[in-house]
């Protein structure tokens, strides 16, 4: 069965109807646990992970993420450069610390993001994203293009218009594995490569409300390979 991709808003309403049952933290220790998984699924051997976290809760998906990543074996290392004052991210923040995840203070160059890293986890924009890429981020999304390291995408691939896909046809991330929540996203039919569902807390009633046509999660798995 082939996921609806959905618009921008139907994402964001979604995502509202799904906060008036569940906490932001239930949601994203699932969302980023599923991302963690998929991630184990694909790039076993990938141990030294560059997590690129950005200030929303695709932000958020990564951090949890990077914490079950470590406790799965690898060795994540976070870049967060734009922290908002908020609770739940001050408390994920923490959790990577006690699990001993290095936060770098600046972003690696070119050079070191090629050999020092197996797999960069791109957690900067989500779903919420409006291009154009504020200029704050764009050094860090150019290094991330350029670099020759595979890069997983969270929900969104960074910088994508999330119904349009890539902004400039000529310079834009090409992750090697997307990670869509809940369902993808309209963008997602603008990519090529190894597609994954995750987020796996949908209730049938809202699945048949947004017409999801979502696929079955194998058994017990958290995600699932379109
Ligand atoms: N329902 C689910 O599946 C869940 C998904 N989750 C994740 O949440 C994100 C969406 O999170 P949200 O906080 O709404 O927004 P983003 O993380 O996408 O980004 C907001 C953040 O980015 C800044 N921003 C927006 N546009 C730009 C720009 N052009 N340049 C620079 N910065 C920009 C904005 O200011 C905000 O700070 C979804 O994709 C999933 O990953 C949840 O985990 C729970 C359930
Ligand atoms: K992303």
């Amino acid at each position: 069965m082939q996921p609806r991709y959905l618009k921008q808003a139907e994402a964001i309403k979604l995502d509202e109807e799904l906060f008036n049952y569940f906490g932001v933290e239930q949601l994203m220790e699932l969302a980023g646990l599923s991302c963690a998984s998929a991630i184990a699924e694909e790039f076993p051997e990938s141990k030294n992970v560059l997590v690129v976290v950005g200030p929303g809760n695709n932000g958020g998906d990564g951090l949890v993420c990077a914490r079950h990543l470590k406790m799965f074996g690898y060795l994540p290392e976070i870049f967060y450069p734009k922290r908002p004052a908020k609770i739940l991210y001050e408390n994920l923040t923490k959790q990577c610390e006690l699990f001993e995840i290095p936060y770098l203070s600046s972003f690696p160059a070119h050079e070191e993001l090629n050999t020092k890293y197996s797999l960069i986890v791109d957690a900067l924009f989500g779903f919420s994203f409006k291009p154009p890429i504020r200029q704050e981020f764009c050094e860090i999304i150019n290094t991330m293009i350029q670099t020759s390291t595979p890069c997983c995408s969270i929900d969104i691939p960074s910088g994508w218009d999330v119904e349009n896909g890539p902004v400039d046809p000529a310079n834009h991330l090409k992750p090697a594995m997307l990670i869509s929540l809940s369902a993808p996203k309209l963008s997602a039919s603008f990519f090529r490569g190894i597609h994954y569902l995750g987020g796996r807390f949908i209730a049938p009633a809202l699945a048949t409300k947004y017409e999801l046509n979502l696929p079955n999660y194998p058994s017990t798995q958290n995600c699932v390979r379109l």
